[in-house]
């Protein structure tokens, strides 16, 4: 074995030691690793410095107790944190989620994951990730609001325009982020733009809100087009039924392609003519008012509620999971293959276990990473951030322009660094390309 070789495998062991027990964190790491390998092994600038490894560990990791009173006198105490992974090119800059199963290491692998993708957009956008183990399903209205300024109590002292710009994830939309912001805004008696994701009425971007999943499908455009193929005759399934599922069908279904499931965690809904417009609409407007399951579609509008099930043993030629990290496990993928499923594109993070990767990458599916193919929220952030920056309010159509000629970007980017032989690596071109930038701050800022 060479000596890269041996220090490098001390190096992956030393990250393994580090971060046992956080197994989605050391996935992202893995994936991002066997990309960019080579490049280190034959530069020794990075070698010296320890880029790869100093990027496996987070600038700084902020954990604190978030208390709340539910509407019955109750008190809660929750775990909040802010992963502040990597400042070299950027204002750190990521979503909050709140989920029960929010721990270190799914928030470390979001962060890690969010360096990289932020660097891709080409925007000056360090990575970060933030939220809480509370669970939202099933409180009022006041207790979610109640919940978010306990948030920010803590929170508002580590973020800033410059310093940490925090913005939505898995159920943090709109409504939670106007309560922070609120919060953040009465407790530093500041208007500053520290916040991503916000209300038009006081400070947001227009199309923020559509620009992870229409970002989505202006990315999957390329691979096709890349491919010698269109969308406008593509049957697409997608998984959740959120922000990104659901303004990626809407995208999807007005450029001409049939969209055939959505789902929840109850289960997929199947409609096998495809969700029109209004099916799109009706269940964004179920699903605001009342957060219920997909499952109440069917009787209003037809289609089949498969409980328990996920989409992917059905046949179709496009499969965009759009609902949270390794949703999407070996089976699956096998059922994919197998259906002869001809595009993968993530517009969740990371949804695909690493042995569904592994089987995706062997077969002749083109597979196409999240921080390549759903960085159109992020970078519409950004624009937010600049927006906020000068004062200004721009206009739909120039900002969805916009994030179209980022995702060709990226798109031009997964090109340059993934081309292998006569065909495209989106994962080996997304994380090189994204290497490529960061290694190349940090190597400037010296030691
Ligand atoms: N909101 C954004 O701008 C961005 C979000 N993402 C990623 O996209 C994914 C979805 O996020 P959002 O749409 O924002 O969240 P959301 O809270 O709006 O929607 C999440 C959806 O996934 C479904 N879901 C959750 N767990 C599930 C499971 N185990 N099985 C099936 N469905 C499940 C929920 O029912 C919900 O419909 C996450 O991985 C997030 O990190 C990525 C880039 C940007
Ligand atoms: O807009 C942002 O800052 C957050 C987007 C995000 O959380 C993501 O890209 O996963």
């Amino acid at each position: 074995m060479s000596k890269f070789e041996t220090q490098w495998d001390d190096m992956m062991s030393r990250i393994e030691t580090r971060s046992a027990d956080q197994d989605e964190f050391l996935q992202a790491v893995h994936e991002v690793a066997a990309s960019v390998k080579d490049v280190v092994k034959t530069d020794d600038a990075l070698q010296k410095s320890r880029i790869f490894e100093r990027l496996t560990e987070p600038d700084r990791i902020i954990i604190f107790n978030v208390t709340w009173e539910d509407d019955g006198g109750d008190v809660h105490i929750n775990r909040g944190y802010r992963v502040q992974h990597c400042g070299a090119i950027g204002p750190y800059k990521g979503g909050i989620r709140f989920h029960p199963t929010v721990d270190l290491s799914t928030l470390k692998f979001l962060a890690f994951e969010q360096t990289f993708k932020n660097a891709l957009t080409g925007l000056p956008m360090g990575g970060g990730k933030g939220g809480s183990d509370f669970d939202p399903e099933g409180r009022s209205e006041r207790e979610i609001m109640r919940f978010c300024q306990a948030f920010m109590d803590e929170l508002f002292r580590h973020i800033g325009p410059y310093t940490d710009v925090p913005a939505g994830d898995i159920n943090v939309g709109g409504r939670e982020i106007g309560y922070m912001y609120g919060r953040y805004r009465r407790l530093t008696n500041r208007f500053t733009g520290a916040m991503t994701g916000k209300g038009l009425s006081y400070g947001g971007s227009p199309a923020r809100v559509e620009a992870t999943g229409y970002g989505l499908i202006y990315f999957l455009s390329h691979v096709l087009e890349a491919h010698l193929d269109k969308i406008d005759d593509k049957t697409i399934i997608i998984s959740g039924a959120g922000n990104v599922a659901l303004h990626a069908a809407e995208k999807a279904v007005a450029l001409g392609a049939k969209v055939i499931t959505l789902s929840d965690s109850d289960g997929t809904l199947l409609k096998e003519d495809g969700f029109s417009s209004d099916d799109i609409n009706w269940i964004k407007d179920h699903k605001a008012k009342s957060g219920a399951s997909l499952k109440a579609f069917t009787d209003d509008r037809g289609g089949t509620f498969k409980s328990g099930k996920k989409p992917w043993s059905i046949k179709a030629d496009i499969a965009l999971p759009c609902a949270t990290q390794n949703e999407i496990d070996k089976d699956d993928a096998k059922a994919l293959v197998d259906n002869d499923v001809k595009f993968l594109a993530e517009g969740a993070n990371m949804p695909c276990t690493a042995k569904a990767t592994k089987t995706i990458r062997e077969s002749d599916m083109v597979y196409v990473p999240g921080k390549a193919s759903n960085a159109g929220g992020v970078a519409l952030s950004g624009l937010e951030m600049s927006q906020n920056a000068d004062f200004e309010r721009g206009e739909f159509d120039t900002l969805d322009t916009q994030l179209q000629s980022i995702m060709a970007r990226i798109h031009d980017s997964c090109k340059d660094f993934g081309k292998v032989d006569d065909r495209i690596d989106y994962v080996r071109g997304a994380n090189r390309a994204a290497f490529a930038k960061v290694s190349k701050a940090l190597l400037a800022f010296g030691i």
